[in-house]
C-alpha cells in the first residue's frame, strides 16, 4: 500500500478524485493539500470505512508534511477554463502553481511518481521535468501527464455512434498531447467490427468530438469550470493502474500518458522519429515497479492519422518549449 498525496484536493477535480482514491485498497494514507477548504474535505472523507488514513494539509506551511513519504503525487491544482478560453491561456496562472508544487515535491518526496492533471498539460509536464532536473532528482520514468480522459471520451463517443456499450477493453489509443489538434485518437486501432461502421465523414466528426470534448463540457458548465467528475474518474483510473504496477507488481498494465520519451530510450527514439523529435508525447505506456517500463511505438498509422501527427507537432514543440523556458527563467 502507498501514501498518495493530492495537491489541489479541495477543487472540482480534487474532491471526487480524493473520494475515489479513498476507496482504493492500494492506498494506506491519503494526504490532501490545498490552499482553501481542505480541512472540511479531509474530515468528511475520513469517516468512510476504508483502510486509507486521511489527513488534511492547509496552506504552504503544511505542504511539506503532505508530501513527506508520498509514493504517488497527483496534481489537479490550478484554475480551469471558462468558455472561449484555450488551455494555453491558463499557463500564466497555472505554470507558477505547478512549478512551486513540483519544487516542494522535489524537496520532500523526490522519488514519488508525479501525475500531472493541471492544464495546459503540454506545458505543465515539461515544467515538472525541468524543476526536478534543477534539483538533481529527475527520473523521466516517474513523470506522467494524465491524458486518460481523452481515451475515456474516445471509447464513449465511439460506442455512442456504433450503438455499442462503452468498454475499456475496446479502447482506442489517443496519442499526441492534451489540447485541441494535439489530441490524436487512433480509431484505426478500434476493433474491426466497429471501425468498419465508420464512414469517412463520421470518423472525422468523431475525431473532432474527442479533440474538443473538453470544450463541450466547458460550454455546458457555462462559466462554472471544466470537466471535473469525468476527470476524477480518469485520474483515479490512471493512479490505480500505476499503483497496481508499483505496489502489487502487476504486469501488462498499459495506460495512456503524456510522458518524456527518454523514459524508454529504445522505443522513445522510434516515437521521436515519427513526431518530429518531440521530447514529450502522449503514448500508450506499459507501467512497472519503476514507473514507465515500455513506451508503445505508434506503429502503422492511417494517412489521416499521419496528417494529424504532422499538424500537432508545431503546437507541441511550442508548448513544451514554453514550459522549459518558464523554469529556466525562474529563480529556484
Ligand atoms: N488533464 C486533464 O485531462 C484535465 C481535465 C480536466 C481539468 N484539468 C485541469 O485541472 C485543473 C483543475 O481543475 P478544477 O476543475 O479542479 O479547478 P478548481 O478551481 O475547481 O480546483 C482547483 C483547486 O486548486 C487549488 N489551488 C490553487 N492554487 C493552489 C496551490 N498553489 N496549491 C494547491 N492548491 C491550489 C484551488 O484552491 C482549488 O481548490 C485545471 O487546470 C483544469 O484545466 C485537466
Ligand atoms: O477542457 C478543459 O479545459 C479541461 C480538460 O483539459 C478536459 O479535456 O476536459
Amino acid at each position: 500500500m502507498a501514501k498518495v498525496t493530492v495537491l489541489g484536493a479541495a477543487g472540482g477535480i480534487g474532491q471526487p478524485l480524493s473520494l475515489l482514491m479513498k476507496q482504493s485498497h492500494l492506498v494506506s494514507h491519503l494526504a490532501l493539500y490545498d490552499i482553501v477548504n481542505v480541512p472540511g474535505v479531509a474530515a468528511d472523507l475520513s469517516h468512510i470505512d476504508t483502510p486509507a488514513l486521511v489527513t488534511g494539509h492547509l496552506g504552504p506551511d503544511q505542504l511539506g508534511d503532505a508530501l513527506k513519504g508520498a509514493q504517488l503525487v497527483i496534481i489537479p491544482a490550478g484554475i480551469p477554463r471558462k468558455p472561449g478560453m484555450s488551455r494555453d491561456e491558463l499557463f500564466k496562472v497555472n505554470a507558477g502553481i505547478v512549478r512551486d508544487l513540483a519544487t516542494a515535491a522535489a524537496t520532500h518526496c523526490p522519488k514519488a511518481f508525479m501525475c500531472i492533471i493541471s492544464n495546459p498539460v503540454n506545458s505543465t509536464v515539461p515544467i515538472v521535468a525541468e524543476v526536478f532536473k534543477k534539483h538533481g532528482v529527475y527520473d523521466p520514468k516517474r513523470l506522467f501527464g494524465v491524458t486518460t480522459l481523452d481515451v475515456v471520451r474516445a471509447n464513449t463517443f465511439l460506442a455512442s455512434v456504433t450503438g455499442t456499450t462503452p468498454s475499456n477493453s475496446t479502447r482506442v489509443p489517443v496519442v499526441g498531447g492534451h489540447a485541441g489538434v494535439t489530441i490524436i485518437p487512433l480509431f484505426s486501432r478500434a476493433p474491426a467490427s466497429l471501425r468498419s461502421q465508420l464512414p469517412e465523414q463520421q470518423l472525422k466528426d468523431l475525431t473532432h468530438r474527442v479533440q474538443y470534448g473538453g470544450d463541450e463540457v466547458v460550454k455546458a458548465k457555462d462559466g462554472a469550470g471544466s470537466a471535473t467528475l469525468s476527470m476524477a474518474f480518469a485520474g483515479a483510473r490512471f493512479a490505480n493502474a500505476l499503483l497496481r504496477a508499483v505496489v502489487e507488481g502487476a504486469s501488462g498494465v498499459v495506460e495512456p500518458s503524456f510522458v518524456p520519451l527518454e523514459a524508454d530510450p529504445l522505443n522513445g527514439e522510434t516515437v521521436k522519429k515519427d513526431c518530429d523529435n518531440l521530447e514529450f508525447f502522449a503514448v500508450e505506456v506499459e507501467l512497472g515497479a519503476e514507473g514507465t517500463r515500455r513506451i508503445h511505438q505508434l506503429g502503422e498509422l492511417s494517412p489521416y492519422e499521419k496528417e494529424m501527427v504532422r499538424n500537432a507537432t508545431p503546437e507541441l514543440h511550442a508548448s513544451i518549449k514554453k514550459g522549459i523556458e518558464f523554469v529556466a527563467a525562474s529563480k529556484l
